[in-house]
């Protein structure tokens, strides 16, 4: 029998739906996603550590789950809010449901409210904490929960899912259409340290396609410990919380600019922008989708992009020391950074989409060319 749950923000508004997935509680902040497709790359990226994932597309879990659609392992969105669950999936592809998938995660999700309410809600007032529950306690009980929880503001999460030891990585994408296995690159012409604060698999294999052996290392390794590696170039991953709470990730990457190409994607991008001496600020609730318009003002081009952020960086703060290569056409915001002296560039967006348009993965072999010389 399906069980009633209930989500409570912390701002006291509240909504009933039915539970699916783990049957329980969680607690997040509450963030909207745009994306029609592509909901088991979105909960797998660890971006979303700590978050819980309404998708305002209507309904979810039509195409299953399939453990090759994954971007880390597991799931790392704390919850998932949907309009309608689909209850039969249908793609040759999945090995299991979206319920089940979750279930066997422990991730809890609601499904039958107002996305579309929820979603406004949000826009209006901001995206903030909130609890799914399906434990029967009163929405009082449930809004306090939401309420005491810590926000994103201050949280280092990226140290925490960072990757303990070095790997090396020599995979290029996969066809999922033919079945057949990868092999991996038997000729690199780059050698590439990548910092991982919350790696997605797809970047790793966008880095092989452009020609790089990619060595992956935890958050906290020293500068002089990737210099040691003699890289041609240094790539800075994406990954969840403040940007700004990631402990010596600034002074890293402040003493690597110069000496190596480097190449940030989202929360890379913004500590790029906090060694250059920047500020990054928390928005009033991001960009999360596939359908994000930015401009590349180096070449007057406009691409679609794929997004996931919920901070950004201030433009003014960086006093000259970066020059603004991209900006958001919706808010104006700053969606990319070069520093031509330093052979550095940085994009808050997704080129490697995960899911969504490939408009920007031209942006792997920039990259290249940079560390071609
Ligand atoms: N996808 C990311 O790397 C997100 C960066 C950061 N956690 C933010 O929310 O802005």
């Amino acid at each position: 029998m399906t069980k009633r749950a209930v989500l409570a923000l912390a701002d006291g508004t509240t909504f009933e739906g039915r539970a699916f997935g783990a049957v329980g509680e969680t607690v997040g902040e509450v963030v909207f996603n745009t994306s029609m497709f592509g909901y088991q790359e979105i909960l797998t990226d660890p971006s979303y550590v700590g978050q819980i994932v309404t998708m305002t597309y209507p309904e979810m879990g039509n195409v299953g789950a399939t453990p090759e659609d994954e971007e880390a392992g597991k799931p790392h969105a704390v919850g998932m809010v949907v309009r309608a669950l689909a209850s039969q999936p249908s793609n040759w592809r999945a090995t299991e449901s979206l319920d089940a998938y979750l279930k066997r995660h422990n991730v809890a999700g609601i499904e039958g409210l107002d996305t579309r309410r929820l979603v406004r809600h949000l826009r209006t007032h901001g995206a903030q904490m909130g609890v799914i529950s399906s434990e029967g306690l009163s929405a009082a009980a449930l809004t306090e929960r939401a309420r005491s929880a810590h926000g994103m503001e201050g949280l280092d999460l990226a140290t925490g899912v960072s990757t303990k030891t070095p790997y090396t990585f020599d995979l290029p994408s996969p066809d999922v259409f033919s079945g057949q296995r990868a092999q991996p690159l038997t000729d690199p012409r780059f050698e590439v340290v990548a910092y991982d604060y919350g790696l997605k698999k797809s970047m790793l294999h966008f880095l092989v396609d452009v020609g790089c052996r990619v060595t992956v290392v935890p958050a906290t390794t020293t500068a002089d410990e990737v210099l040691a590696r003699k890289p041609h170039g240094v790539f800075l991953a994406n990954g969840p919380g403040d940007p700004a709470a990631v402990k010596g990730a600034d002074r890293t990457v402040a003493a690597l600019l110069g000496k190596v190409p480097v190449f940030g994607i989202c929360l890379g991008h913004q500590i790029m922008a906090l060694a250059l001496g920047g500020r990054t600020y928390k928005m009033k609730f991001g960009h999360r989708g596939g359908n994000q318009p930015v401009k590349d003002l180096t070449t007057g081009k406009v691409e679609i992009t794929a997004q996931n952020h919920g901070f950004a960086v201030d433009d003014a703060s960086l006093k000259g020391k970066a020059v603004v290569t991209h900006i958001n056409l919706n808010d104006g915001t700053v969606e990319g950074l070069a520093v031509p002296d330093a052979r550095a560039f940085s994009v808050q967006y997704h080129p490697e989409a995960s899911p969504g348009p490939h408009d920007a993965r031209y942006l792997f072999g920039r990259f290249a060319k940079l560390m071609a010389g």
